[in-house]
């Protein structure tokens, strides 16, 4: 069975979590995740995710702390395991160069979108651990 490395960051900004949504062009298009990407021939599961965020959003960010990895497959034979990390933003002027649009969930709205069922898990994981993550992904200055 193929294990695909997935990450994934689930942003922090003023209290809230960045959820974008898959566009007509990509798989699961429609669904709602966390942005991110394969890890690529040789990169750590953070460097993947820091040039994932460039390439999708055009934004820079730091990586906080892992949450718990989940593996799942839509497809037989194939299994994605997605890597979640915290983070929080390093520059702010987001270009949307993949997805059809984002939007910023607070803690009582965290399952207000259609989430890819990958996802559930760690939005759970969100909301149950959410003052703390809240604390903790916050800009220091
Ligand atoms: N990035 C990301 N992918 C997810 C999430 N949840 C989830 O099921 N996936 C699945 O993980 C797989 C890889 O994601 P991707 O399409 O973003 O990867 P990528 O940018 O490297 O794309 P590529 O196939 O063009 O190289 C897709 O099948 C996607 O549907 C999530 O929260 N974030």
């Amino acid at each position: 069975m193929k294990t695909i490395p997935v990450t994934c960051a689930i942003i922090f900004h003023r209290g809230k979590v960045l959820a974008a949504k898959r566009s007509e062009s990509m798989d699961l298009p429609g669904k709602w995740e966390f942005p991110g990407g394969k890890i690529e021939g040789g990169e750590s599961p953070e460097e993947c995710l820091i040039r994932e965020i460039q390439e999708e959003l055009a934004v820079r960010i730091k990586i906080i702390q892992a949450l718990s990895p989940v593996e799942f497959s839509y497809t037989p034979g194939k299994i994605i395991r997605l890597i979640p990390f915290t983070a929080t933003l390093e520059s702010f002027d987001f270009h949307l160069l993949e997805h059809e649009k984002i939007v910023w969930l607070g803690e009582n709205d965290l399952f207000s979108v259609d989430w890819a069922a990958a996802d559930l898990p760690i939005v759970h994981e969100i909301q149950q651990k959410w003052v703390k993550l809240v604390e903790q992904n916050k800009p220091i200055d």
